[in-house]
C-alpha cells in the first residue's frame, strides 16, 4: 500500500517524531511511504515525495516539522479538496495521515467524506483537541512557558512587580491553566475563566499593601491588551506591573520526552489503524491507552477543565 503523511496548521514540537514513527512503522509493514510538503498546500500543488527510513533519521529530537506546514484557507472548499484527492490517487496513494490540530482535522474529515482513507494525529501546542488527553507538542510548549515564568518571577520579585505573561492557545486555556498551576500564578485568565478586573485589582491592591514582592498573572492570548492591563494595574493597585508576550518561542525547540513518547506511540498506532481499514478517525491517548474517535465527534468539542480550575482555587 502507498501511504502519505503531512503536517498542517501551527508546527508543534514532536511532529517530526510522529512523522518518523509513521514512516518507519509503514516501511516495516511493507508499505511505500510518502511525505507531503507544507500540509494541504502540498496536496494541491502535488508536492509529494517518497520517504525512506533513512530520511527520518535524527528526527526524534528535532523541533518544527521536516515536511513544512501551512495554513490553506481555500481547503474548506469541496472542489479544492477534490484536487487533493486526485493528486493522491494519481500517484497510487491510498491513505493519508494528517498530523495537526482541530482545523486540520476538518480537512481530514473532508477527505474521508470524499471516500479517501484518512486518519488524524493530534499535533498542536494548544491541546485543544477533544479526542485525546494530550496533543503532541503541548508538554514541550508548557515547559517553555514554565521556564519563562520562573525567570520572570526572579526579576519581578527583585523589583517588587506584578508580571503578566501572555501565552498562546487560541480559544483554549490549557497552556495558561497548566502553566499557571506549575508556576504558582496568582491569577489565570483564559477563555474558560475570563477576567474579573475589579477582583483582580482589589486583590493586587491588598497584596501590595501586605508588602508582597511579586505577583504572576498568566493570560491566554487574544483576549485583551496585556500591556494596557499592566498600566491599569500599576495605576489602580499601586503594584508596579509589566507584561511579557511570549510569542513564537513557545512553538520551537526539541520535544520533551513526554512528547517524543506520545508522538512515537501515536504514529505507529496510526499506521496499524490504516492497515485495519480505519478512516475518518483520529488517534488519541486516554488514561494512557491509545484510542480512536470519529473525527466528526471531536471537532468543535471542548474538554472539561472544572477540576483543574477548582484546584487553582484550593492551592492559591
Ligand atoms: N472547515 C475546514 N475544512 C477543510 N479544511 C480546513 C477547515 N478548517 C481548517 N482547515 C484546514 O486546516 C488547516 C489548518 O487549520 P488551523 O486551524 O490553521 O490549524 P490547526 O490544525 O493546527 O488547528 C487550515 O489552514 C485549512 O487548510
Ligand atoms: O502561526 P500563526 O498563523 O500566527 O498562528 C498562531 C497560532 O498558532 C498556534 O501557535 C497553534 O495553533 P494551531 O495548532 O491551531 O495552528 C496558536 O497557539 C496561535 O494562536
Ligand atoms: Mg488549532
Amino acid at each position: 500500500m502507498k501511504i502519505a503523511v503531512l503536517t498542517s496548521g501551527g508546527d508543534a514540537p514532536g511532529m517530526n517524531a510522529a512523522i518518523r514513527a509513521v514512516v518507519r512503522t509503514g516501511i516495516s509493514n511493507g508499505h511505500e511511504m510518502f511525505g507531503v510538503q507544507d500540509g494541504y498546500r502540498g496536496l494541491l500543488e502535488d508536492k509529494i515525495f517518497p520517504l525512506t527510513s533513512k530520511d527520518v533519521s535524527g528526527m526524534l529530537s528535532a523541533g518544527g516539522t521536516m515536511l513544512g506546514t501551512a495554513r490553506v484557507p481555500e481547503f474548506k472548499e469541496v472542489p479544492v479538496q477534490m484536487v487533493a484527492v486526485d493528486n493522491l490517487k494519481n500517484r497510487g496513494i491510498e491513505a493519508l495521515v494528517v498530523i495537526g490540530g482541530d482545523g486540520s482535522y476538518k480537512g481530514a474529515l473532508a477527505l474521508h467524506n470524499l471516500e479517501f482513507q484518512t486518519i488524524g494525529i493530534p499535533g498542536t501546542i494548544d491541546n485543544d483537541v477533544y479526542g485525546t488527553d494530550f496533543t503532541i507538542g503541548f508538554h514541550t510548549a508548557l515547559n517553555t512557558i514554565v521556564d519563562a515564568i520562573d525567570k520572570l518571577r526572579d526579576t519581578s520579585s527583585s523589583h517588587r512587580r506584578c508580571s503578566i505573561i501572555e501565552v498562546m492557545g487560541r480559544t483554549s486555556g490549557d497552556l495558561a491553566l497548566y502553566a499557571g498551576i506549575c508556576g504558582g500564578a496568582e491569577f489565570i485568565i483564559t477563555p474558560e475563566n475570563p477576567i474579573n478586573k475589579e477582583k483582580l485589582i482589589a486583590t493586587l491592591k491588598k497584596h501590595n499593601e501586605e508588602g508582597r514582592r511579586h505577583a504572576i498573572i498568566v493570560v491566554t492570548e487574544q483576549q485583551f491588551d496585556v500591556h494596557k492591563l499592566a498600566a491599569e494595574i500599576t495605576i489602580k493597585s499601586g503594584f508596579s506591573s509589566r507584561a511579557t508576550v511570549l510569542g513564537y518561542i513557545q512553538r520551537g525547540g526539541s520535544p520533551v520526552a513526554e512528547d517524543r513518547v506520545l508522538a512515537s506511540r501515536m504514529g505507529a498506532f496510526a499506521i496499524e489503524q490504516i492497515m485495519a481499514g480505519v478512516s475518518g478517525q483520529c488517534i488519541g491517548v486516554r488514561n494512557d491507552k491509545l484510542i480512536t474517535t470519529p473525527l466528526d465527534q471531536v471537532i468543535d468539542h471542548k474538554k472539561d477543565r472544572a477540576e483543574l480550575y477548582e484546584l487553582v482555587n484550593k492551592i492559591r
